[in-house]
């Protein structure tokens, strides 16, 4: 469990992490989201004691990090996949950092099995690849076999097979009552992965929440009717003050009313409907919709400005163009 009370950290004259409070349950996979530069990474060097707050407080399983007597096996974390000895094997990472902390050979072996790094376990841990590295750094974080586990963008780098083996692994340990926090710009991951989530924008919490619960009220309700008649269908429901959209030949996009009230509607008027599906938003759609006033760091495309319904001003028809992009950042 890991437990933060008004956590604030202030660099000069940027405030990083502004007072924030919540609670990471165990039993569960909490994601930690974020634009670039909210925050996620410096409030996981509080948790783990490598950065001190400026004020505020945060305890896992019920003390600070330091007044652990065996951190390892409290807590586990990835923070820095590159934070190894880039001349020592991964092996020879490993093993040292589990004599340090009284970690018998044995759970080395196991770690480097879990990880995937049989292979290239006696090679320069300075040669690995990025997703090599990550797996090196995921290793580390379970040598304690921790009750929290913590991990910073950790599929970052791996290849489909990677990705899916962190989320196997995270569910895997969340089953078995571990704490899990991770952060992760990849929606699509996060939703299959995610039980809870903690969104931050700016240093603040703007949502603190289960995965379904953030996508239900960042949606708006729509439903895809498929008729024959769809002038007569949205002439009756515009009767209505309904919106409805129609994109595709036999198709329209209702938006704001129940799939009851359409159904009523079509049957009254002898209308026949074919298909009435309830439509949901991803959680990528419902997370830009959540952050799209907290982002510091814009990406704007050369070719033209942004679309209305384009995410963090990003153009998609440039996109699909291939237009040259420049990345540009504006700290406001
Ligand atoms: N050591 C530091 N000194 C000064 N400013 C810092 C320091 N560490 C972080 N910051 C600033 O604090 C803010 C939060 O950074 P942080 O790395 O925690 O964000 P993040 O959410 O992890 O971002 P990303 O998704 O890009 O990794 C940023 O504006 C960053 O520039």
């Amino acid at each position: 469990m890991i437990e933060a009370k008004g956590l604030r950290k202030v660099y000069g004259t940027k405030t990083a992490v502004d007072g924030i409070s919540f609670t990471v349950r165990p039993g569960k996979v909490t994601g930690f989201l974020g634009p670039n530069g909210a925050g996620k990474s410096t409030t996981m060097r509080m948790i783990m004691g490598l950065d001190r707050p400026t004020s505020g407080d945060v305890t896992v399983n019920g003390r600070h990090y330091s007044e652990h007597k065996a951190p390892l096996h409290q807590v586990g974390a990835l923070l820095d996949a590159k934070a190894v000895h880039t001349s020592r094997s991964a092996y020879n990472h490993l093993r040292a950092m589990a004599a340090t902390h009284g970690i018998p050979n044995s759970r080395v072996e196991e770690v480097i099995d879990m990880t995937g790094l049989t292979a290239v376990a006696k090679k320069k841990a300075g040669g690995f690849s990025l997703g090599m590295g990550q797996r090196l750094g995921i290793a580390n974080a379970l040598l304690g076999d921790p009750q929290t586990l913590i991990l910073d963008e950790p599929v970052n780098g791996l290849d489909p097979e990677g990705v899916q083996w962190v989320r196997n692994l995270a569910r895997y340990l969340a089953s078995q009552g571990k704490t899990i926090f991770i952060s992760s710009h990849l929606m699509s991951e996060m939703a299959q992965t995610a039980d809870n989530l903690i969104v931050i924008g700016r240093g603040k919490i703007i949502a603190d929440t289960t995965v379904d619960a953030l996508i239900e009220s960042q949606s708006r309700k729509r439903t895809l009717v498929r008729t024959s008649e769809t002038t007569r269908l949205s002439e009756l429901l515009a009767r209505d003050g309904v919106r409805v959209e129609q994109n595709e030949r036999e198709t329209l996009e209702v938006y704001g009313v129940e799939p009851l009230r359409i159904a009523e509607l079509a049957l009254d008027n002898r209308v026949l409907v074919y298909e009435l599906t309830p439509l949901t938003s991803s959680l990528e759609e419902a997370y830009f919709k959540l952050t799209k006033d907290e982002v510091e760091y814009h990406s704007h495309m050369t070719g033209g400005p942004a679309g209305p319904g384009a995410p963090l001003g990003v153009n998609p028809a440039g996109v699909g163009a291939g237009t040259a992009a420049t990345m540009e950042g504006i700290q406001s």
